[in-house]
């Protein structure tokens, strides 16, 4: 069987009186795109805030390449090469797009300006536009500040910037939220990209057109937990809006059926 490369079992994670995850379990493989799909306040977010180290969770465990990990802080979870975009982005407006490419991770120079710690604008730059190249995503200059981008321009600003720094996967929290068709579109296609370089990409959305057109496979979540781990090739778009509202189940066998359904030995 392969191995997962970001695996939950039992995570469970309360604030106050509420269980915002309650005994989930996750599985992330090699070369795929996983959706997590489910209703607002499911805790889809709470979720991936465990597994980006944004939160710490109560109870469970979480596995990177089958070694057991304990992130305290979302830098802890890029230390392993998970790389998390989240909605509001956390880009810096007045930066120009290689300085928010590279925010936190500077390049400096080496040798004796590098005693004086002087950022290494050009190799920021070149190393940029590199990456926004082999992404195909096109921005007219590295040097214009992120605030004149597009919202979509700038959405491929931040997911280029997890894909650069991402060796093991990159997490993605509503990408398409706040766009357009064509800017959507263009995401889309740039997750599909990520993958096909060999990474693997977790995908947060409500939006089911856009789930079956990139998903390799979906997690339904549901009051906290995962309810279901289908594929689009094999379950409709009706299937999984009914197991995520829980009018829908999957039974022992695996078998969507109707979550008022009884089974009693003997009757038909
Ligand atoms: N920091 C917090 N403090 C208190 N309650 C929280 C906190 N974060 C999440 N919750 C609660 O946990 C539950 C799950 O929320 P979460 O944001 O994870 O769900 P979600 O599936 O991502 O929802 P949505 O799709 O609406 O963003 C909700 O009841 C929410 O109110």
């Amino acid at each position: 069987m392969t191995e997962p490369i970001l695996q939950a079992r039992g995570l469970v994670k309360r604030y106050g009186r509420v269980t915002a995850i309650d005994g989930a379990d996750f599985d992330l493989l090699p070369g795929e795109v996983l959706a997590v799909v489910g209703d607002n306040g499911a805790g889809k977010s709470s979720l991936i805030k465990a597994l980006s180290g944004a939160v710490v969770p109560d109870e469970g465990e979480i596995k990177v390449d089958g070694r057991t990990v304990h992130f305290k802080s979302p830098l802890d979870a890029r230390h392993y090469g998970i790389e998390t975009v989240y909605q509001d982005l956390a880009v810096a407006p007045a930066l120009d797009i290689a300085s928010n490419m590279f925010l936190g991770r500077e390049k400096r120079l080496k040798g004796p300006l590098g005693l004086f710690r002087k950022l290494d604008t050009a190799t920021m730059r070149a190393e940029a536009q590199r990456i926004l190249d082999e992404l195909g995503i096109n921005i007219k200059s590295i040097s214009q500040p992120v605030e004149t981008l597009s919202g979509g321009q700038r959405q491929g600003v931040a997911v280029a910037r997890a894909a650069a720094f991402g060796t093991k996967a990159v997490i993605m929290d509503e990408p398409t939220a706040a766009l357009g068709v064509a800017e959507s579109g263009k995401v889309l296609d740039l997750i599909g990209r990520i993958r096909d370089r060999g990474l693997p990409v977790v995908l947060i959305s409500h939006n089911m057109p856009h789930v079956f057109d990139i998903a390799d496979r979906i997690h339904v979540h549901r009051l906290g937990k995962r309810v279901a781990l289908v594929s689009p090739k094999t379950h409709s778009m009706n299937q999984v809006v009914g197991l995520l509202t829980g009018a829908l189940r999957l039974n022992e066998n695996g078998e969507v059926e109707e979550a008022g359904a009884t089974h009693v030995a003997g009757l038909k």
